[in-house]
């Protein structure tokens, strides 16, 4: 077979993204903004973003950091031509005392494209979430489902007795397969999945609406394409291989690979990108999460590779860039962006003045793929 040199693909969308707030917002949201046309952006700020004039407020504060990089003269005019055009797609974040009337306040907002199930106590931020979903939020979920807002979930069991790496192929038993039963028109997205049992719930449970549209999808994100967990201990413990949900066995990752690349509707691009600074991720208890946004395209393409041997361009282009955007109910973007097969070597530390820094996900490696968004 002969390997692919170059190729392009529709502008992507990011439909899992953290861009935090304040200064780090600045930082980060140019990496994302210069690549995808929209991005999901998870709510999990501190306090969290539980109301709609909160996400309406956090959504201009996106555009206005988008802007500010494009005058500050950092990025080339080719660039800031793109980033103007970048649609933050905003998230509420679910909590016990969210009422329905913010739920059909949001669906006719135009802004808020989903609602965020934080499991409480499972990942960062999420101590305002939810403890017993189906018990708390019954008539917020059936007003989600009657307006066609989707749920957008964290998938993991908090329960202390469940080893950290059945927390997921947990969660699918005792909350994905009773919300499924209870709530069957819901439109729900299983994010950053990371095991075999959720990528064949979502092969195998995943319904269609009267447009042909799927009730149930998943994100899955670069890492657990293209790692397992040995990646976490490689030559010593590696902080910035760890993020939630963990890294599992290679078993998973291929079951991974495998949904990515069937080129099933109800699999789509979400990087999770979540940076947190360099001492917060290099300490005893350091954070959860990998800043991939800058490289994320690149290493997908990598993966895609890894999996297929040569890269099937309508399988990539589908999961980057529409069964997204088909899932959510929004047009296929317009434009391109380029593959060539040139090596890019990321940068070992992003200095970052207000802080020590963010250091990129795989910093330092070379990687085979670089991007472009002109031809
Ligand atoms: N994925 C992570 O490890 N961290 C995310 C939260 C999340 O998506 O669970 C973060 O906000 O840092
Ligand atoms: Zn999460
Ligand atoms: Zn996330």
């Amino acid at each position: 077979m002969s390997n692919l040199s170059q190729f392009s693909i529709r502008t992507p969308d990011d439909l899992h993204l953290h861009l935090r707030d304040g200064e780090v917002l600045d930082f980060v949201v140019p990496a994302t903004a210069r690549r995808f046309r929209r991005a999901i952006v998870m709510p999990n700020l501190k306090p969290p973003v539980t109301t709609v004039d909160q996400a309406g407020a956090y959504r201009q504060r996106v555009l206005d950091a988008v802007q500010r990089a494009c005058l500050s003269g950092s990025y080339e005019a080719s660039d800031c031509d793109i980033m103007q055009h970048f649609e933050p797609l905003m998230v509420l974040y679910l909590t016990g005392s969210t009422v329905v009337s913010e739920i059909e306040k949001a669906s006719a907002s135009g802004f808020v494209h989903a609602v965020k199930l934080y499991p409480a106590g499972a990942t960062t931020n999420s101590d305002a979430g939810v403890s017993d979903l189906l018990g708390q939020c019954g008539s917020v979920l059936a007003a989600m489902e009657a307006c066609g807002l989707p749920l957008l979930v964290h998938g993991e069991v908090t329960d202390p007795e469940v080893d950290v790496f059945d927390r997921e192929a947990q969660f699918v038993e005792r909350v994905m397969k009773p919300l499924r039963d209870r709530f069957p028109a819901l439109r729900v997205v299983f994010e950053h999945i990371t095991t075999r049992q959720a990528a064949d719930f979502v092969t195998t449970h995943c319904t269609l609406d009267a447009q042909g549209r799927p009730l149930l999808a998943a994100t899955i994100t670069p890492q657990h394409l293209l790692y397992n967990r040995n990646a976490l201990f490689k030559g010593g413990l590696q902080p910035h291989w760890y993020c939630l949900p963990v890294l599992k066995r290679e078993e998973h990752r291929a079951a991974l690979a495998s949904a990515a690349t069937s080129g099933l509707p109800q699999f789509f691009l979400g990087t999770d990108s979540a940076p947190h600074a360099r001492h917060l991720k290099e300490m005893a208890c350091g954070c959860a999460g990998c800043y991939s946004a800058p490289y994320a395209l690149e290493m997908y393409a990598e993966a895609f590779e890894m999996a297929s041997g040569q890269i099937d361009v309508k399988q990539f282009e589908a999961f980057c860039s529409e069964n997204g955007a088909r899932f959510y109910g929004l047009p296929l973007n317009t434009g391109a962006v380029f593959f060539e097969r040139k090596p890019c070597t990321i940068e070992p530390l992003l200095p970052f003045a207000a802080d020590s820094g963010i250091v990129p996900f795989r910093s330092g490696e070379t990687l085979q793929w670089t991007v472009r968004t002109k031809a």
